[in-house]
């Protein structure tokens, strides 16, 4: 675990989110009228503000996980700012989201366990996981590999081991 400024490597796949953010991010008009006008807003995978804050990320996890080893369902720690990157190395893997119980629990009927839905995102060897608003704060993130296979649609999965490296901003403490 690293806080602070990050290394020069750290600093450069810093960089290289933010380039392909940028490379994915377009401006749409915002409404028809406005088309002649060049009103337009920028259509992006992380908000822009948190794209341009100084810095993108100041504190970084590297976690490495042998083959049936994941993570469970979590919501990352307050103590982090809005605006999460992982780059996920070396072993595809699906990573499930899940939505946060609403307060009140299980007793919740539109929350309650059998309808809260596990959304599945298979992540090859460098794909790049962004979370900010409601996926950040709403949805709980998880790798389940058990011992033995792991599918997706229909095929198994090759389990090997897996790194990934998390980004992250400390929450600044008045
Ligand atoms: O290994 C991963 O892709 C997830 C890591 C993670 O969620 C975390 O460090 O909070
Ligand atoms: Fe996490």
């Amino acid at each position: 675990m690293r806080f602070g400024e990050l290394p020069s490597w750290a600093m450069a796949l810093s960089d290289s989110i933010h380039d392909a953010v940028l490379s994915c991010s377009i401006h749409v008009p915002t409404d028809l009228e406005s088309c002649n006008g060049r009103r337009n807003e920028l259509v992006s995978p992380f908000p822009s503000d948190l794209l341009w804050r100084q810095p993108l990320f100041d504190q970084l996890i590297a976690n490495l996980y042998h083959p049936g080893e994941g993570i469970c369902a979590h919501v990352d720690l307050m103590r982090f700012e809005d605006g999460i990157a992982i780059v996920s190395l070396e072993s595809s893997c699906v990573m499930h989201f899940s939505q946060v119980e609403a307060e009140g629990g299980e007793s919740s009927s539109s929350s309650s366990s059998a309808n809260r839905k596990k959304i599945p995102v298979y992540l090859n060897p460098g794909s790049l996981i962004l979370m900010s608003g409601e996926a950040r704060y709403e949805w709980k993130h998880e790798i389940n590999r058990n011992p033995g296979v792991q599918m997706w649609e229909g095929h198994e999965l090759q389990q090997a081991t897996r790194t990934s490296i998390t980004l992250r901003k400390l929450r600044c403490v008045e």
